[in-house]
């Protein structure tokens, strides 16, 4: 097996779609299945830091990216990747009618997440915060932080922390917030993921979240990717 590290998205791609929670039972077996293989696994999610070790307590995963690349929790430190004061642009965020704040935002710090109440949601919310903060959705929430921090920096960073080279991580996730990641390691997207997560990805799976996850693990077990070739050199 090439690949030394597993970086997996949460929700869409450990779940059993990308419309539940509910996690599939396949995606927790590929898990420890990957694990005892020996691959070290990293959950990067869009999710707040401690609800997101929470999760990753349960999954048996003791590193964490969370708040879309923003912090990350590495050996038992947190390590802030975002600085800013996101007081401001909450309140321009809300005052566009956009959105509902999420319940998690009172325990995020860069990265903060909202419900849609509109279609255009995404595009008012970028038309009226600007050019400093990136806003994309995940499909179960709208993200806002600032610019030009996102899942695949922060995997850029695990690479350089861990002494890794980034094509020797493969990573899987479903949507746009994945895109990121997906182009700087070996990026495997599941069978629903969105059109931009698919494009970013080298390779796409027939299965659905939790059961594209399960193939995806299969493949990184029985040696596939993890080459030089297999990554966007322009940003790994
Ligand atoms: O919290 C969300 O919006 C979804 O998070 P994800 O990055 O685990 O898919
Ligand atoms: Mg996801």
């Amino acid at each position: 097996m090439r690949c030394r590290i597993l970086v997996v998205d949460l929700d869409g791609t450990l779940t059993l779609s990308r419309h539940t929670y509910e996690l599939s039972t396949e995606a927790l077996l590929a898990l420890r299945k990957a694990r005892d293989a020996g691959l070290r696994v990293v959950l990067a999610t869009a999710n707040g830091l401690d609800f997101a070790l929470t999760i990753a307590r349960y999954l048996g995963i003791r590193d964490v990216v969370a708040e879309n690349g923003c912090l990350v929790y590495l050996d038992g430190t947190t390590y802030e990747l975002c600085s800013a004061d996101m007081s401001a642009v909450d309140q321009i965020v809300l005052s566009t009618g956009a959105v509902s704040p999420s319940p998690q935002n009172k325990c995020r710090k860069y990265d903060l997440a909202y419900i849609p109440l509109a279609e255009d949601a995404v595009e008012r919310i970028r038309e009226a915060v600007g050019p400093s903060f990136v806003v994309d959705s995940s499909g179960y929430a709208i993200h806002v932080r600032p610019a030009g921090v996102d899942k695949g920096t922060a995997v850029l960073w695990l690479c350089e922390k861990l002494g890794v080279p980034c094509f020797q991580i493969a990573s899987v996730g479903d949507s746009d917030v994945d895109v990121g990641m997906l182009k700087v390691s070996w990026g495997i997207a599941v069978g629903n993921a969105t059109p931009a997560a698919k494009s970013a990805a080298k390779m796409v799976v027939e299965g659905p979240s939790g059961i594209g996850f399960k193939e995806a693990v299969d493949i990184i077990l029985s040696g596939g990717g993890c080459t030089p070739d297999d990554v966007d050199s322009e940003r790994a």
